[in-house]
């Protein structure tokens, strides 16, 4: 599990327990599956089409810096699935957990396409790779 985003809980993420809204915590976590997604697949157009059970773990309150997590379960044919993890940058406790985000790869006229991919890339490589051409 890589950790690339972290987000500050400010005042508008709470709800009326001051806690963090579950809503806002799914819209950083689609968000960055999305990013994970167009990155590893090399496409901007990467839609999620289904995602698995979410097991709000424990909360988060203003001022705490949350990091989320990404992994990838299984390079589909269209799609990519991946399990998210978010937690406590500082105590590391687990915030949030969700088994199963699938998204998929689709072409310019929105119809899921192969993305061939088969194993996590880092764009690092891919520059490596390029710069020998
Ligand atoms: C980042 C965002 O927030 S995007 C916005 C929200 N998402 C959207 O608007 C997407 C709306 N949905 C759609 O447009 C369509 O459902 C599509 C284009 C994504 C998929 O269309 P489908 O007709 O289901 O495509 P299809 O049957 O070919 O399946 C595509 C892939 O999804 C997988 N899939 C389909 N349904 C499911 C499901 N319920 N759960 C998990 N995977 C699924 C398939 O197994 C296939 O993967 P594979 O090729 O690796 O085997």
């Amino acid at each position: 599990m890589r950790y690339h985003t972290r987000k500050m809980v400010k005042p508008e993420d709470l709800n009326p327990n001051e806690t963090l809204f579950g809503g806002r915590l799914l819209e950083w976590i689609d968000e960055e599956a999305a990013l994970y997604g167009v990155i590893q697949l090399d496409n901007k157009r990467v839609v999620t089409k289904f995602i698995s059970e979410i097991n709000f773990i424990s909360s988060a309150v203003q001022g705490d810096i949350v990091e989320i997590g990404m992994d990838v379960v299984k390079f589909g044919s269209t799609s990519l699935t991946l399990r998210c993890e978010v937690r406590n940058k500082l105590s590391r406790k687990t915030i949030l957990k969700v088994e199963n985000i699938t998204l998929v790869n689709l072409n310019e006229d929105g119809i899921p396409v192969p993305h061939n991919k088969t194993k996590i890339e880092y764009v690092r490589d891919r520059l490596e790779e390029l710069s020998k051409d």
